[in-house]
């Protein structure tokens, strides 16, 4: 048996265990995520309980570290705006350097740079991918460069826009998202064939041209409290649609992010923090 230490953290709800590989080998059964290990580890009220795991590993790529993530279901995703928060707040707790405040992390969608400004954690998300065949999605594109397509399940009819950050996601606007049956639809839309790889789902009600306030059913989680990669990728959308401003703030069940897009031209940026909950051990 191992016993392997973990922390936890969480971005506006969203959390996390954070397990350290960077120095010492980590067992191959948590650095390959064996599905049934991840699964029984995130469940809520059987396991440690949390929308994924991440582990911070060693470069491979000349970055400062790598973040793998897991989802609860076990799948890999590409990127995790919250998790990447909470690997930052997680360096910064752990290390005895408070000067440094400049990171670039390596991840499944490429390397991200995260600065430190005033205390809060800014991180440079890139730019969003409207290209179908890299979200990937089979919608086609509208006359304003969006993936977007009527889709209907249990008849139902939604207008659903697509983006990628890194990963999938689809945006739907609703007049409110009270008495939104998040159960029923999310699992339905995430799983929709013109998806092939799956994708987070986010309803949306636009409140002014500087706020809007989202749900979320995340690809191999279900409802989360907050989406980073979402909360950009409705901004992106949202403003190529006219519909807001390059700078907004996103209402998100677990709280609220600043997401910046200026003039809606290259990197989107996610303001926001992250925090620490407890340490605990198990073993494998
Ligand atoms: N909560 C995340 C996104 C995590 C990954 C997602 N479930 C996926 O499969 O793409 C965020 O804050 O961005």
């Amino acid at each position: 048996m191992t016993l392997i230490g973990f922390k936890k953290y969480h971005g506006l709800g969203n959390d996390f265990i954070i397990i350290d590989g960077r120095f010492s080998l980590l067992p191959s059964s948590i650095v390959s995520a064996e599905k049934h290990l991840v699964i029984s580890l995130c469940k809520r009220h059987y396991g440690i309980g949390c929308d994924g795991i991440i582990l911070i590993l060693p470069p491979v790529a000349g970055g400062d570290f790598r973040m793998k993530i897991f989802n609860s279901d076990g799948s890999e995703p590409e990127m995790c705006g919250n998790g990447i928060r909470c690997l930052i707040r997680y360096i910064l707790d752990d290390s005895e350097d408070d000067f440094v405040d400049s990171f670039i992390v390596e991840t499944l969608a490429g390397k991200i740079q995260i600065n430190i400004e005033e205390g809060n954690i800014k991180v440079d998300m890139g730019s969003p991918i409207f290209a179908p065949e890299k979200i990937p999605t089979t919608l086609p594109i509208n006359e304003r460069g969006i993936p977007q397509g009527r889709i209907t399940i249990l008849d139902q009819d939604f207008l659903v826009s697509a983006c990628s950050m890194g990963n999938p996601h689809a945006i739907i606007e609703v007049p409110t998202i009270k008495n939104i049956p998040l159960y029923e639809w999310g699992q339905k839309l995430e799983t929709h064939p013109v998806f092939p790889k799956y994708t987070n789902v986010h309803f949306v009600q636009v409140k002014s041209r500087s706020e809007i306030e989202i749900l979320i059913w995340e690809r191999g989680c279900g409802p989360t409290l907050a989406c980073g990669t979402g909360a950009c990728a409705c901004l992106a959308v949202l403003a190529k649609l006219g519909k807001c401003n390059d700078l907004i703030l996103v209402k998100l069940p677990g709280g609220e992010l600043e997401i910046n897009w200026p003039k809606m031209k290259g990197s989107i940026f996610m303001i926001g923090d992250a925090k620490y909950v407890y340490s605990g051990s198990f073993n494998i």
